[in-house]
């Protein structure tokens, strides 16, 4: 089965929603000024007790920015260079690769730090994350075979594509934030809806 981030969560309503369709995890965004930001206090209240089985990951530059987030995991982007410090954080944890071109798999095939997956995200000049674009899925095809590590495919996924998407890369995750959204960081749950029972549905074709 094909499980589902629901990043970009800002409010308890879309937390909610997200799990009652069927969400695997949410993605709290700890990156300052992204329009989708949750402070530690507004995390605490949003996701102190979360839906039953649904994990919450926390998204942050370097591993250490998630010390005061008690999420399941961590999606970071950049190691710290004080190794001592990072490993004093013990969530779960998950890289983001921004793909570019072939360079990027050049740095996915040198990656060897443990971690439960790779997020791979469409690389973008200003934004770091959430910028509602695809990239070329053939480069995704080509990280999980060079990585051999389970893949979360993000970048620009929608109700309408997340199954060409499936098709082609084969996933065991898919994340999305802007393609399920009103406006950034308010969810419109009748999107949420229906990109979980596409999912569902590729998911169902398979068996
Ligand atoms: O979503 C943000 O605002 C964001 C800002 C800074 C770093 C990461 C961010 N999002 C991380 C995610 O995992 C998004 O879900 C991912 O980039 C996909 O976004 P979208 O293309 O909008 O579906």
């Amino acid at each position: 089965m094909t499980r589902v981030k629901i990043c970009g969560i800002t409010n308890r309503e879309d937390a909610e929603a997200a799990a009652a369709y069927g969400a695997d995890a949410l993605g709290f965004i700890a990156v300052p000024h992204s329009p989708r930001f949750v402070s530690p206090e507004r995390f605490e209240e949003i996701a102190a007790q979360p839906p039953l089985f649904v994990k919450r990951v926390v998204v942050v530059m370097h591993p250490e920015d998630a010390n005061n987030y008690p999420a399941d995991y961590i999606q970071y982007y950049h190691e710290t260079t004080d190794k001592g410090q990072s490993r004093r954080n013990t969530h779960w944890r998950i890289k983001c690769f921004r793909m570019k071109d072939a360079s990027t798999l050049d740095e996915i095939q040198a990656f060897s730090d443990p971690v439960s997956a790779l997020l791979l995200d469409t690389y973008h000049k200003d934004k770091l994350g959430g910028a509602g674009e695809t990239f070329n899925w053939d480069l995704a095809v080509e990280a999980k075979r060079l990585s051999g590590k389970a893949i979360i495919l993000a970048g620009g996924l929608t109700p309408e594509n997340v199954a060409d998407a499936l098709e082609a890369v084969r996933p065991e995750c898919v994340d999305v934030a802007s393609g399920v959204e009103s406006s950034p960081g308010v969810k419109d749950h009748a999107k949420v809806k229906a990109f979980i029972k596409a999912v569902r549905a590729w998911d169902a074709r398979q068996s």
